[in-house]
Protein backbone atom coordinates (compact mmCIF):
# COMPACT_ATOMS: atom_id res chain seq x y z
CA UNK A 1 0.00 0.00 0.00
CA UNK A 2 1.16 3.50 -0.54
CA UNK A 3 1.77 5.75 2.47
CA UNK A 4 0.61 9.34 1.74
CA UNK A 5 0.98 12.17 4.46
CA UNK A 6 -1.34 11.59 7.38
CA UNK A 7 -2.98 14.14 8.64
CA UNK A 8 -3.99 13.01 12.48
CA UNK A 9 -6.99 15.36 14.44
CA UNK A 10 -7.84 14.51 17.77
CA UNK A 11 -11.12 15.67 19.19
CA UNK A 12 -11.69 16.39 22.97
CA UNK A 13 -15.20 16.24 24.28
CA UNK A 14 -17.11 13.32 22.20
CA UNK A 15 -20.40 14.96 23.56
CA UNK A 16 -23.07 16.21 20.99
CA UNK A 17 -21.08 18.17 19.54
CA UNK A 18 -17.99 16.52 19.48
CA UNK A 19 -19.70 13.41 18.01
CA UNK A 20 -21.12 15.13 15.45
CA UNK A 21 -18.10 17.04 14.39
CA UNK A 22 -16.52 13.37 14.16
CA UNK A 23 -19.30 12.52 12.26
CA UNK A 24 -18.92 15.25 9.73
CA UNK A 25 -15.47 14.61 9.19
CA UNK A 26 -15.59 10.93 8.59
CA UNK A 27 -18.74 11.86 6.19
CA UNK A 28 -16.29 14.55 4.15
CA UNK A 29 -12.71 12.41 4.16
CA UNK A 30 -11.01 14.90 6.01
CA UNK A 31 -8.33 13.78 7.89
CA UNK A 32 -6.63 10.41 7.87
CA UNK A 33 -6.56 9.82 11.38
CA UNK A 34 -9.16 10.89 14.09
CA UNK A 35 -8.88 10.23 18.15
CA UNK A 36 -11.51 10.73 19.98
CA UNK A 37 -10.51 11.95 24.00
CA UNK A 38 -13.59 12.16 27.00
CA UNK A 39 -13.28 12.06 30.01
CA UNK A 40 -16.04 9.16 29.69
CA UNK A 41 -13.57 6.92 28.03
CA UNK A 42 -17.00 4.29 27.32
CA UNK A 43 -18.96 7.41 25.36
CA UNK A 44 -15.23 7.98 23.15
CA UNK A 45 -14.67 4.34 22.85
CA UNK A 46 -18.24 3.79 21.84
CA UNK A 47 -18.40 5.97 18.80
CA UNK A 48 -14.86 5.19 17.80
CA UNK A 49 -16.72 1.83 17.27
CA UNK A 50 -19.54 3.86 15.19
CA UNK A 51 -17.36 5.31 13.35
CA UNK A 52 -15.43 2.80 12.13
CA UNK A 53 -18.14 1.14 10.73
CA UNK A 54 -18.96 3.98 8.89
CA UNK A 55 -15.53 4.18 7.33
CA UNK A 56 -16.36 1.76 4.44
CA UNK A 57 -18.96 3.51 3.37
CA UNK A 58 -16.19 6.37 2.51
CA UNK A 59 -12.90 7.28 2.55
CA UNK A 60 -10.42 5.26 4.33
CA UNK A 61 -9.78 6.84 7.90
CA UNK A 62 -8.04 5.25 10.85
CA UNK A 63 -10.36 6.35 14.08
CA UNK A 64 -9.50 5.22 18.02
CA UNK A 65 -10.61 6.42 21.23
CA UNK A 66 -7.34 7.79 22.44
CA UNK A 67 -5.24 10.03 25.21
CA UNK A 68 -3.61 12.56 25.77
CA UNK A 69 -0.07 11.52 24.16
CA UNK A 70 -1.66 10.82 20.79
CA UNK A 71 -2.04 14.46 20.54
CA UNK A 72 2.09 14.94 19.57
CA UNK A 73 1.76 13.93 16.14
CA UNK A 74 -1.47 15.92 15.69
CA UNK A 75 -2.22 18.55 13.07
CA UNK A 76 -5.43 20.05 14.69
CA UNK A 77 -7.04 18.74 17.94
CA UNK A 78 -10.39 19.96 18.28
CA UNK A 79 -11.94 21.49 21.96
CA UNK A 80 -15.44 20.94 22.21
CA UNK A 81 -15.52 19.37 25.85
CA UNK A 82 -17.43 20.50 29.15
CA UNK A 83 -20.53 22.08 30.09
CA UNK A 84 -23.24 23.19 27.78
CA UNK A 85 -26.45 25.52 28.60
CA UNK A 86 -29.04 24.51 29.81
CA UNK A 87 -32.43 26.54 29.58
CA UNK A 88 -32.28 29.96 30.29
CA UNK A 89 -28.19 30.04 31.03
CA UNK A 90 -26.00 32.29 28.37
CA UNK A 91 -22.90 31.32 27.31
CA UNK A 92 -21.45 33.15 29.59
CA UNK A 93 -22.52 31.81 32.55
CA UNK A 94 -20.57 28.65 31.75
CA UNK A 95 -17.05 30.64 31.58
CA UNK A 96 -15.97 29.73 35.34
CA UNK A 97 -16.89 25.75 34.94
CA UNK A 98 -15.51 25.56 31.42
CA UNK A 99 -12.04 27.35 32.22
CA UNK A 100 -11.18 25.06 34.66
CA UNK A 101 -11.76 21.93 32.55
CA UNK A 102 -9.55 23.98 29.73
CA UNK A 103 -6.88 24.42 32.31
CA UNK A 104 -6.32 20.81 32.72
CA UNK A 105 -7.16 19.72 29.24
CA UNK A 106 -4.48 22.04 27.50
CA UNK A 107 -1.73 21.23 29.79
CA UNK A 108 -2.27 18.02 29.27
CA UNK A 109 -2.37 18.77 25.35
CA UNK A 110 0.71 20.67 26.01
CA UNK A 111 2.61 18.29 27.85
CA UNK A 112 2.00 15.83 25.11
CA UNK A 113 4.48 17.39 22.82
CA UNK A 114 1.94 18.61 20.54
CA UNK A 115 3.20 21.41 18.03
CA UNK A 116 -0.64 21.76 15.85
CA UNK A 117 -3.75 24.04 15.82
CA UNK A 118 -6.14 24.64 18.09
CA UNK A 119 -9.47 24.52 17.35
CA UNK A 120 -12.24 26.09 19.92
CA UNK A 121 -15.80 25.39 20.24
CA UNK A 122 -16.96 24.44 23.83
CA UNK A 123 -18.35 28.22 25.10
CA UNK A 124 -18.25 31.24 25.83
CA UNK A 125 -16.12 30.14 23.07
CA UNK A 126 -13.92 33.86 22.89
CA UNK A 127 -13.05 33.68 26.20
CA UNK A 128 -12.01 30.11 26.07
CA UNK A 129 -9.90 30.43 23.06
CA UNK A 130 -7.94 33.58 24.58
CA UNK A 131 -7.77 31.04 27.62
CA UNK A 132 -6.27 28.00 25.05
CA UNK A 133 -3.88 30.88 23.58
CA UNK A 134 -2.71 32.20 27.49
CA UNK A 135 -2.45 28.08 29.23
CA UNK A 136 -0.35 26.95 25.67
CA UNK A 137 1.89 29.52 24.94
CA UNK A 138 1.52 29.02 20.92
CA UNK A 139 1.29 31.81 18.82
CA UNK A 140 -1.64 33.51 18.90
CA UNK A 141 -2.35 32.76 14.83
CA UNK A 142 -2.38 28.59 15.73
CA UNK A 143 -5.38 29.26 18.71
CA UNK A 144 -8.53 29.48 16.97
CA UNK A 145 -12.26 30.14 18.13
CA UNK A 146 -15.03 28.76 15.62
CA UNK A 147 -16.10 32.42 16.85
CA UNK A 148 -19.22 33.54 14.89
CA UNK A 149 -19.12 31.29 12.00
CA UNK A 150 -22.40 29.86 13.42
CA UNK A 151 -24.13 32.99 13.76
CA UNK A 152 -23.14 33.93 10.25
CA UNK A 153 -24.63 30.76 9.01
CA UNK A 154 -27.47 31.02 10.80
CA UNK A 155 -27.54 35.05 9.47
CA UNK A 156 -27.19 33.53 5.79
CA UNK A 157 -29.72 30.64 5.61
CA UNK A 158 -32.43 33.32 7.10
CA UNK A 159 -31.72 35.94 4.14
CA UNK A 160 -30.87 33.22 1.56
CA UNK A 161 -35.30 32.69 2.44
CA UNK A 162 -35.84 36.05 2.28
CA UNK A 163 -34.21 37.02 -0.98
CA UNK A 164 -34.86 33.68 -2.19
CA UNK A 165 -31.01 33.26 -3.01
CA UNK A 166 -28.72 30.43 -2.29
CA UNK A 167 -27.13 30.76 0.77
CA UNK A 168 -23.66 30.50 -0.91
CA UNK A 169 -24.34 33.81 -2.29
CA UNK A 170 -25.19 35.36 0.51
CA UNK A 171 -22.44 37.34 1.82
CA UNK A 172 -23.36 38.64 5.12
CA UNK A 173 -21.65 38.36 8.23
CA UNK A 174 -22.17 38.00 12.24
CA UNK A 175 -19.57 39.41 14.37
CA UNK A 176 -18.13 40.33 18.35
CA UNK A 177 -18.97 37.42 21.11
CA UNK A 178 -20.64 34.39 19.69
CA UNK A 179 -23.61 35.16 22.09
CA UNK A 180 -25.54 37.72 23.34
CA UNK A 181 -23.57 41.31 22.36
CA UNK A 182 -23.25 40.19 19.06
CA UNK A 183 -23.76 42.53 15.66
CA UNK A 184 -24.57 41.84 12.17
CA UNK A 185 -22.03 44.36 9.69
CA UNK A 186 -25.13 45.18 7.66
CA UNK A 187 -23.19 47.84 5.91
CA UNK A 188 -20.92 45.13 4.07
CA UNK A 189 -23.79 42.69 3.20
CA UNK A 190 -24.47 41.98 0.03
CA UNK A 191 -26.83 39.35 -2.06
CA UNK A 192 -25.32 37.60 -4.95
CA UNK A 193 -23.51 41.03 -6.00
CA UNK A 194 -25.57 44.13 -5.33
CA UNK A 195 -25.35 45.81 -1.63
CA UNK A 196 -27.95 45.01 1.09
CA UNK A 197 -28.14 49.18 1.15
CA UNK A 198 -29.06 48.93 -2.23
CA UNK A 199 -32.22 46.97 -2.13
CA UNK A 200 -33.42 48.81 1.23
CA UNK A 201 -33.12 52.17 -1.10
CA UNK A 202 -35.33 50.47 -3.88
CA UNK A 203 -37.76 48.55 -1.57
CA UNK A 204 -37.06 45.65 -2.49
CA UNK A 205 -36.83 42.28 -0.17
CA UNK A 206 -36.99 42.88 3.63
CA UNK A 207 -36.98 46.30 5.12
CA UNK A 208 -34.88 47.78 7.61
CA UNK A 209 -37.40 46.15 10.41
CA UNK A 210 -37.79 43.35 9.00
CA UNK A 211 -33.22 42.95 8.91
CA UNK A 212 -33.72 43.56 12.20
CA UNK A 213 -36.23 40.73 13.05
CA UNK A 214 -34.03 38.58 10.96
CA UNK A 215 -30.80 39.29 13.27
CA UNK A 216 -32.57 38.94 16.82
CA UNK A 217 -33.61 34.95 15.68
CA UNK A 218 -30.07 34.51 14.45
CA UNK A 219 -28.97 36.42 18.01
CA UNK A 220 -31.66 33.98 19.85
CA UNK A 221 -31.40 30.85 17.67
CA UNK A 222 -29.55 29.02 20.64
CA UNK A 223 -32.24 29.38 22.94
CA UNK A 224 -34.90 28.07 21.08
CA UNK A 225 -33.09 25.01 20.01
CA UNK A 226 -31.96 24.33 23.68
CA UNK A 227 -35.38 24.75 24.26
CA UNK A 228 -36.69 22.30 22.23
CA UNK A 229 -34.37 19.66 22.01
CA UNK A 230 -31.23 20.61 24.67
CA UNK A 231 -28.62 21.34 22.71
CA UNK A 232 -27.41 22.39 19.44
CA UNK A 233 -24.43 20.25 17.52
CA UNK A 234 -25.61 19.71 13.44
CA UNK A 235 -24.20 23.57 11.82
CA UNK A 236 -21.53 24.12 14.75
CA UNK A 237 -20.23 20.43 13.42
CA UNK A 238 -20.58 21.29 9.91
CA UNK A 239 -18.68 24.45 10.55
CA UNK A 240 -16.05 23.21 12.34
CA UNK A 241 -15.60 20.73 9.24
CA UNK A 242 -15.81 23.60 7.15
CA UNK A 243 -13.00 25.29 9.23
CA UNK A 244 -10.95 21.67 9.45
CA UNK A 245 -11.14 21.83 5.67
CA UNK A 246 -10.30 25.42 5.29
CA UNK A 247 -6.77 24.98 6.83
CA UNK A 248 -6.03 21.27 5.84
CA UNK A 249 -6.44 22.30 2.11
CA UNK A 250 -4.62 25.53 3.09
CA UNK A 251 -7.68 27.36 1.64
CA UNK A 252 -7.13 31.03 2.69
CA UNK A 253 -10.81 31.02 3.24
CA UNK A 254 -12.70 34.11 4.83
CA UNK A 255 -14.71 33.08 7.87
CA UNK A 256 -15.80 34.94 11.12
CA UNK A 257 -13.45 33.31 13.34
CA UNK A 258 -12.70 34.09 16.82
CA UNK A 259 -9.30 35.27 16.98
CA UNK A 260 -6.51 37.81 18.66
CA UNK A 261 -7.16 41.40 18.01
CA UNK A 262 -3.67 43.51 18.47
CA UNK A 263 -5.25 46.98 17.12
CA UNK A 264 -7.62 46.32 14.57
CA UNK A 265 -11.18 47.53 15.00
CA UNK A 266 -9.31 49.57 17.86
CA UNK A 267 -8.80 47.08 19.98
CA UNK A 268 -6.43 44.50 21.36
CA UNK A 269 -5.61 41.88 23.57
CA UNK A 270 -9.02 39.83 22.97
CA UNK A 271 -10.21 37.03 20.97
CA UNK A 272 -13.71 37.70 19.31
CA UNK A 273 -15.15 36.65 16.09
CA UNK A 274 -14.18 38.77 13.05
CA UNK A 275 -13.42 37.82 9.53
CA UNK A 276 -10.45 36.24 9.08
CA UNK A 277 -8.18 34.48 6.25
CA UNK A 278 -7.80 31.18 7.46
CA UNK A 279 -4.94 28.46 6.16
CA UNK A 280 -2.28 25.60 7.02
CA UNK A 281 -0.45 28.15 9.58
CA UNK A 282 -3.82 29.04 11.58
CA UNK A 283 -5.21 32.54 11.01
CA UNK A 284 -3.07 34.51 8.27
CA UNK A 285 -4.66 37.86 8.82
CA UNK A 286 -7.29 39.60 10.12
CA UNK A 287 -9.77 41.73 7.65
CA UNK A 288 -10.06 44.80 9.40
CA UNK A 289 -13.78 46.60 8.18
CA UNK A 290 -14.39 49.65 7.78
CA UNK A 291 -17.07 49.63 9.96
CA UNK A 292 -19.93 52.19 10.74
CA UNK A 293 -19.79 54.39 13.86
CA UNK A 294 -22.36 52.69 15.33
CA UNK A 295 -21.11 48.96 14.17
CA UNK A 296 -17.88 49.57 15.72
CA UNK A 297 -19.60 50.81 18.94
CA UNK A 298 -21.36 47.44 19.52
CA UNK A 299 -18.18 45.53 18.65
CA UNK A 300 -16.60 47.66 21.29
CA UNK A 301 -19.32 46.81 23.74
CA UNK A 302 -19.14 43.42 22.76
CA UNK A 303 -15.10 43.21 23.53
CA UNK A 304 -16.00 44.84 27.02
CA UNK A 305 -18.49 42.18 27.93
CA UNK A 306 -15.81 39.49 27.33
CA UNK A 307 -12.97 41.60 28.79
CA UNK A 308 -14.86 41.67 32.22
CA UNK A 309 -15.66 38.19 32.00
CA UNK A 310 -12.10 37.39 31.22
CA UNK A 311 -10.84 39.19 33.95
CA UNK A 312 -12.70 36.65 36.38
CA UNK A 313 -11.58 34.00 35.06
CA UNK A 314 -7.71 34.15 34.27
N1 LIG B 1 -19.14 27.47 19.47
C1 LIG B 1 -20.36 27.16 19.11
O1 LIG B 1 -20.91 27.72 18.14
C2 LIG B 1 -21.08 26.09 19.87
C3 LIG B 1 -20.56 25.67 21.06
N2 LIG B 1 -21.19 24.71 21.79
C4 LIG B 1 -20.56 24.35 23.05
O2 LIG B 1 -19.88 23.11 22.91
C5 LIG B 1 -19.70 22.56 24.23
C6 LIG B 1 -20.07 21.09 24.22
O3 LIG B 1 -21.47 20.98 24.04
P1 LIG B 1 -22.18 19.55 23.93
O4 LIG B 1 -21.39 18.66 23.05
O5 LIG B 1 -23.60 19.81 23.65
O6 LIG B 1 -22.02 19.05 25.44
P2 LIG B 1 -22.03 17.53 25.95
O7 LIG B 1 -22.31 17.57 27.40
O8 LIG B 1 -22.88 16.70 25.06
O9 LIG B 1 -20.51 17.08 25.71
C7 LIG B 1 -19.46 17.54 26.46
C8 LIG B 1 -18.47 16.42 26.56
O10 LIG B 1 -17.30 16.90 27.23
C9 LIG B 1 -16.82 15.84 28.04
N3 LIG B 1 -15.94 16.38 29.07
C10 LIG B 1 -16.27 17.12 30.15
N4 LIG B 1 -15.16 17.41 30.87
C11 LIG B 1 -14.13 16.88 30.19
C12 LIG B 1 -12.72 16.84 30.42
N5 LIG B 1 -12.18 17.44 31.48
N6 LIG B 1 -11.95 16.19 29.55
C13 LIG B 1 -12.50 15.57 28.48
N7 LIG B 1 -13.80 15.57 28.20
C14 LIG B 1 -14.61 16.21 29.06
C15 LIG B 1 -18.08 15.19 28.59
O11 LIG B 1 -17.83 13.89 29.09
C16 LIG B 1 -18.97 15.22 27.36
O12 LIG B 1 -18.85 14.03 26.59
C17 LIG B 1 -20.56 23.42 25.16
O13 LIG B 1 -19.76 24.36 25.84
C18 LIG B 1 -21.51 24.14 24.20
O14 LIG B 1 -22.02 25.34 24.73
C19 LIG B 1 -22.34 24.12 21.36
C20 LIG B 1 -22.89 24.49 20.16
C21 LIG B 1 -22.34 25.56 19.34
C1 LIG C 1 -24.94 26.63 21.78
C2 LIG C 1 -24.42 27.65 20.88
O1 LIG C 1 -23.45 28.31 21.16
C3 LIG C 1 -25.10 27.88 19.63
O2 LIG C 1 -25.86 27.04 19.16
O3 LIG C 1 -24.94 28.98 19.09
Amino acid sequence: MESGKVTRIVVIGTGFVGSSYAYALVNQGLGNELILVDINQKKAEGDAMDLNHAVPFGAPMRIWAGDYADCKDADLVVITAGANQRPGETRLDLAGRNAQIFRSIVDQVMESGFNGLFLVATNPVDVLSYATWKFSGLPARRVIGSGTILDTARLRHLLSGAYRVNPQNVHAYIIGEHGDTELPVWSHASIGVRPISEYLKQGIGPSREELDQIFVKVRDAAYHIIERKGATYYAIAMGLARLTRAILNDENSVLTVSTLLSGEYGLEDIYIGVPAVVNRSGVREVVDLNLTEEERKKLHHSAEVLTRVLKNIL
